[in-house]
This record gives structure tokens, sequence and C-alpha cells, in this order.
């Protein structure tokens, strides 16, 4: 078995070359490392034309935004792996295909989106693909129902769940979520202006109990296989077709998670609209994100529901009415999460370029304040919201 060793550009060719199951692999002449995440070095591989035909992705032994002060598990691209190709076999329209897998280097060889735009850049450009949202809602119900106790075998279930522990990649989600932006933490990074502000949510009982109340579940609840990052920045678009990408926090968890931080993505361009297109035209891009949020929420429930009427396996799950009950719960749950979705990406440390990229400094904060008081309301009503109308009226109401 080869050693680690992180890949130069030229290994990342003769890796591809041969792993990359080409017809003609000497074609595959040069390499560039295009990683823009915070994790893992990213290499496009291009053949003699500069056409680029397939990607390799390597974690390296640290977090690559921090450096190798905070060393982190190679075993993630293991996960990343394992969980990309678990969702493929649900939804292999929605999802990258994975080629080959290599644990010693960490290594992982995907098919080539690059005649698709990551999602997050194409929302900021005010690019609309009318189908994302409901695209996004078919990835979600396919590949939550498809890993979840109404489909799998209670055997298989528990089998697959030991199979996907995470524990260092929940961890920085649970610290990074749940932990540092309600405490003094060295890792939180938000502007100074606000520090009023941060300070009422470290000083918030009610908003501590809650975010206790979904840290625990992200802890416990293990209803399905989640992606576990599914943000914008995660997610292929092109016309006609989405496909999500970058899953190394995938486990099994709460489904309401995942629901929660793709409505949360789509809020926090919601709430930087105005810093982009000032404060008159970001009307009409709002309308799409919540429009988004609508489809997402409707598609995934609709066809969550449907899988589990036709498709439920054990006989108490199948009870007629016991999916819709369960749904509620879920709804309940993203709420919940959505909101610590936006907390976590103003106040913590990993914050989106959405908002990060508005030039106007004023502006700048006026969007980020507006994107903290929106997540701590969500947390603290994420109960008494009934259904997807109610949150769409809720969020016009905080402006
Ligand atoms: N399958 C792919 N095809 C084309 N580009 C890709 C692909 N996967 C990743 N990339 C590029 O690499 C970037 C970083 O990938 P990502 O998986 O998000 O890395 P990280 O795990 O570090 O967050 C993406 O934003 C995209 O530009
Ligand atoms: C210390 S990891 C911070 C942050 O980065 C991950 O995002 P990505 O892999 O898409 O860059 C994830 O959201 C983590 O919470």
């Amino acid at each position: 078995m080869p050693q680690y060793r992180t890949f130069t550009a030229a290994d990342a060719v003769a890796y591809a070359q041969e792993f990359g199951g080409l017809a003609n692999p000497a074609c595959l002449v040069d390499a560039q490392e295009v990683g823009d995440g915070n994790l893992n070095l990213v290499f496009k591989i291009f053949d003699s034309a500069g056409v680029s035909r397939i990607i390799v992705k390597q974690a390296l032994p640290y977090v690559r935004c921090v450096g190798e002060s905070w060393p982190l598990t190679l075993d993630r691209a293991r996960l990343e792996a394992q969980t990309l190709v678990e969702h493929y076999k649900h939804s292999p329209q929605h999802t990258v295909q994975i080629l080959h897998y290599d644990p010693a280097l960490a290594v992982m060889v995907m098919e080539d989106l690059s005649s698709h735009r990551i999602w997050r850049g194409e929302l900021i450009s005010g690019v609309y693909y009318p189908q994302a949202a409901t695209q996004l809602g078919e990835y979600l119900a396919r590949t939550l129902f498809h890993t979840s106790d109404f489909c799998l075998h209670p055997h298989d279930k528990k089998a697959q769940v030991a199979r996907f522990i995470n524990p260092e990649m929940c961890e920085i989600t649970e610290d990074l979520f749940f932990n540092d932006p309600f405490i003094d933490h060295a890792r939180n990074n938000y502007p100074a202006e606000l520090e009023a502000q941060v300070a009422a949510l470290r000083n918030d009982d009610d908003l501590k109990i809650a975010v206790a109340g979904l840290k625990h579940r992200f802890f416990s609840a293990a209803q399905a296989l989640l992606h576990g990052d599914i943000h914008s920045g995660s997610i292929f678009v092109a016309e006609g077709s989405l496909k999500a990408i970058d899953a190394e926090f995938g486990y099994f968890g709460p489904i309401g998670f995942d629901i929660g931080t793709a409505i949360g993505n789509l809020l926090l361009n919601y709430c930087a609209q105005p810093g982009h297109f000032g404060p008159r035209d970001a009307a009409a891009f709002r309308e799409q994100r919540l429009q988004d949020i609508r489809e997402l929420w409707l598609t995934f429930a609709e066809r969550f529901e449907t899988l589990a009427r036709t498709e439920t396996r054990d006989a108490a799950l199948a009870y007629p009415g016991y999916a819709a009950r369960f749904l509620q719960s879920v709804w309940k749950d993203a709420i919940g999460y959505c909101g610590t979705e936006l907390i976590r990406r103003t106040v913590g440390m990993s914050h989106v370029a959405d908002l990060e990229t508005i030039e106007d400094d004023e502006m700048r904060v006026a969007c980020i304040s507006h994107a903290i008081e929106l997540g701590k309301y969500l947390i603290l009503i994420a109960g008494q919201v009934e259904n997807v109308e109610q949150f769409i009226a809720r969020v016009r109401q905080k402006g």
C-alpha cells in the first residue's frame, strides 16, 4: 500500500491516468489545484486540449484554512467517498459520481463538474436557476428516505450507522454550530460594531436552552445518512441540473439538520441582497430566495411522504398518518438548525461569500446584523411555525 504523501500536480495527473477510468489515459497531461473550500486539495486534471476531464481530491492531515496547528483525520476522505457513493445509489441525478477511493492516500477520483457552477457564486451574482430548489428537495428526500428506518431493515440500519460513525467531523459541527457563537471563543469572528448584539446571544437563557436541544438531537438522533454540510457552496448547478458534492461531514443524524442547513444558506443570501443590489432591487432577488425555500420544503415533504406511503418496510412506521407526523418534527428541527447556520456563519469562524463580499462596510455590517437577529429569532420560534407559508411570513416580518 502506498504511504500517505501530499500530492503535487504531477502526482495528481499520474493518479488520474491510473484510476480515472478513461479509455485513453495518456491524454491527461496537466493539473491545477482549484480547492477553495476550508479543508482539502482539489485538482482539475486537463487533457492536451486544455479541457478539464476529471477531478482528484485529497484530504490534508490538517484543516487547510487554518494550517497544521489544527490537525484533522484523513479518514474524512473515506466518509466523504462513502457518503457520496451511498447518496449516488439513491439519487444519481443529483450526486457527483465517485470513480475511485484510496484510503492510504486519502484520495478520491470523481466526475468532473466543470460544466456546472457553484450555486453560491450564482446566487451572489443574481443568476437564477428556477429548478434548483426542486432538485435539491428531491435529492434530500431520496437520500434521506432511503437511509432511514422507513426504508432500511433494522439490522442494515444499525450496520450503516456504525459504518458512518464520524466523530472528528461531527465534533467540528458540534463546536462551530452549537458552542462557539454562544460563548466568548477565540475562533469567533464578527464585526466589532456588533459586540452588544453578540453578547446578547451569550446571555439569553431561552436561546441557549433551545440550542442545547438542537445539539442534543445532533448528538443522538440517528434518523438518516445526512450530507452533513449541504450549503450552497457544496452544490453545483447548471441549466436543468443540480449535483451535491463535498460530503465529508456525512453521518447518521437528524434529517432536519440537512434541510435547515440548505434553507439557512438561502436565507444568508436573502440577508445579503441589499449589499449587492441595493435596497430597492434586492426585493426581487429576495422573493426568489423565499420561493426557493418554499419549493425546497414542499418538494422534500411531498416526495418523502410519497416514498413513505409506497415504500416503507416497517409495519409500525407505515401506519397511515405517521410519516406526516414525523415530517412535522423534521420541519421544526429544520427551522432551529437553519437558525444555527445563520449564527455560526456570521458570529463563528466560518463565513459565507454572500455576506463577506459586500464592499460597503456599513451595509455589510447591517446585513450581518440582520442574519444574526433572524437566526436567533428562528431558533426561538421554531416550535411555533406550523408550515412554510408561516415561516416565510415570519422571515418577511423580520425585515
Ligand atoms: N467534481 C468537481 N468538479 C469540478 N470542480 C470541483 C469538483 N469538486 C470540487 N470542485 C471544485 O473545488 C472546490 C472545492 O471543493 P470542495 O469539495 O468544496 O472542497 P472542500 O472539501 O475543501 O470544501 C469547489 O468549490 C469547486 O470549485
Ligand atoms: C474547520 S472547518 C469549517 C467549515 O468548513 C466546512 O466547509 P467546506 O468543507 O465546505 O469548506 C464546514 O462547513 C465546516 O463547518
